[in-house]
């Protein structure tokens, strides 16, 4: 009897699935997408499952080989297309329809609420109205000073390590660096980060960070019960860390607020420094304090969504950017030569002298170098959409509820669009050597209504901070290689080593 239960309830679950999964089936067969054997109810579960995270990179590539630039995986009942044929992410990036961001983005909704990277539908486009103004080319302008400043302390501290001999693992150093920027230009507070690493808030920013990689990683953790579950101490250490951040982001917001209050009450003209002599200059924060949005301002909880945001999205990505780019340039003394006879022509050689935005506008190799840099290291690997009805992508139909996932690490190694794809080669992106290269084939910063919204402001802290080390220090080679991980961005396993000499000159 218990057996005869068994295969009934067997042949239910097995009847359920297939019917479950039928439409969508039917449509991956017309559109003949290919993808590896399934295994009933479970897909491809146990093989996906069974891939490291050191290993997910090099199997998306072995997969493209076998099925090409568009394949299916069944996880369960979750469907997912990866997507690394250009013909086909010209419709999804360029989309305004398909703009849903897939569920595996949704662990980072108790840090960052539904702000601008994980909102969808109205209020994303309403969000990013209000947000665009914020990146505006007059603000962007006074953050190169602090772009400076931080990059200074930064130089400061590695002259310790800089004996021309010592490995020095870049990528925390530049993580503090990059946090001390985004603090004081998202929110208009100097953290310290780079002095004292220890401070809570800051504890509390790079601890959540880490745990928000390890839940990419780790399927248990993806959802919230199931962390709780699973990992009670971990998701009680991540909710009180949460509650550090967004405290602190709440008083920076009140505070600021009624800052903005005082000053438009006041008759008497405001002092245009603050109370330790440093000019005052606007930070997005305040930006978003004065914007509106039908007449209505932003409420503080819609503030406070906005600069968590911020300062997730602006940290990570950066330190991945930079680290992997200073990586490079220690690999290749030929482009280091080149690009620091562009900074003694541009800037000059005077260390002190501080940058400006048209110095930053000038370094154009610099920008070849950075461009091809992220091509090879994308510090977003792979983003994701979800399709809320059958979604036709010109000759083919995407099913509704399918997760497309789009592996920039591959598409933008891809050898029809890059010769020698594994090759550093700045000259790929030199403004008059003729190369025309489509849009879509080369989008570290994505492309399209959903692309980033802070490219400029990163790419500008990406030559502030690489041009203010190479002014100082020849960057050398150390060992171990880097060994690029999908862990929410891009890091190394290994992680990113290089040696720094003074400059003499
Ligand atoms: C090298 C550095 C960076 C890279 C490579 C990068 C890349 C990206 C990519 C690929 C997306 C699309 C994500 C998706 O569709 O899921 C994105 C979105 C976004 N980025 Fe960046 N980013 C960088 C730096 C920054 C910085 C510095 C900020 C802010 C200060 C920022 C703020 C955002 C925001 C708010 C979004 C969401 C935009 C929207 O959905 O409308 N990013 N970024």
């Amino acid at each position: 009897m218990f057996i005869e239960l068994i295969i009934l309830a067997l042949t239910v679950l097995l009847v359920w699935d297939y019917l479950f999964k039928m439409h969508r089936n039917d449509l991956l067969n017309k559109y003949k997408i290919p993808g590896p054997p399934l295994v009933p109810l479970l897909g491809n579960a146990l093989e996906v499952g069974k891939w490291k995270t050191d290993e997910i990179i090099a199997k998306t590539f072995e997969n493209r080989m076998k099925y090409g630039k568009i394949m299916r995986f069944w996880v369960l009942h979750q469907l997912t297309v990866i997507v690394s044929d250009i013909k086909y992410l010209e419709f999804i990036l360029s989309s305004q329809q398909l703009i849903k961001k897939s569920s595996f983005y949704d662990f980072l909704v108790c840090w960052l609420g539904r702000g601008l990277l994980l909102s969808t539908g109205r209020k994303w486009h309403a969000r990013r109205k209000i947000i665009t103004p914020t990146f505006h080319f007059k603000i962007l302008e006074e953050f190169v000073e602090i772009f400076d400043q931080q990059s200074g302390v930064m130089v400061k501290k590695l002259k310790e390590q800089a004996d021309g001999k010592t490995a020095i693992n870049i990528f925390p150093v530049v993580c503090l660096t990059a946090l001390d920027i985004i603090a004081e230009t998202a929110m208009g507070v100097k953290v310290h980060a780079q002095d004292n690493p220890d401070i809570e808030y800051v504890r509390a920013v790079a601890s959540v960070a880490a745990t928000m990689a390890k839940r990419f990683m780790t399927p248990t953790w993806r959802l919230d019960w199931l962390f709780r579950l699973t990992a009670p101490n971990e998701y009680k250490k991540m909710m009180q860390e949460t509650a550090v951040m967004h405290k602190f982001t709440n008083a920076v917001i009140m505070e600021r607020r009624a800052a903005l209050e005082q000053k438009q009450t006041s008759s008497a003209d405001e002092p245009e420094v603050d109370d330790v002599g440093s000019k005052k200059r606007m930070a997005l924060l305040d930006v978003l304090l004065q914007a509106t949005h039908d007449g209505t301002p932003l409420s503080n909880d819609d503030i406070r969504e906005e600069v968590d945001t911020f300062m997730f999205e602006g940290h990570d990505t950066t330190t991945s950017g930079i680290s992997f780019c200073l990586y490079l340039i220690s690999r290749h003394p030929d482009v280091q030569q080149k690009l620091v006879e562009e900074i003694n022509d541009v800037i000059g050689t005077d260390k002190t002298r501080a940058i400006t935005l048209h110095d930053l506008q000038e370094l154009k190799y610099l920008e070849s170098v950075i461009k091809e840099s992220l091509r090879l290291y994308p510090p977003v690997p792979v983003i994701g959409r979800e399709t809320t009805e059958d979604t036709q992508l010109g000759d083919i139909v995407i099913p509704a509820k399918t997760n497309i996932s789009i592996p920039f690490f591959m598409v933008l190694r891809d050898p029809e669009h890059f010769p020698e794809p594994d090759a550093f080669k700045p000259e790929r992106f030199v403004v008059d050597s003729g190369n025309k290269m489509n849009p879509f084939s080369y989008a570290p910063f994505s492309a399209g209504p959903r692309n980033c919204i802070g490219q400029k402001y990163a790419v500008y802290e990406m030559k502030s901070t690489i041009s203010k080390i190479l002014r100082n220090f020849e960057i050398l080679p150390a060992e171990p290689d880097v060994k690029p991980i999908i862990n929410l961005i891009l890091r190394s396993a290994t992680g990113v080593h290089i040696k720094l000499k003074p400059r003499s000159d």
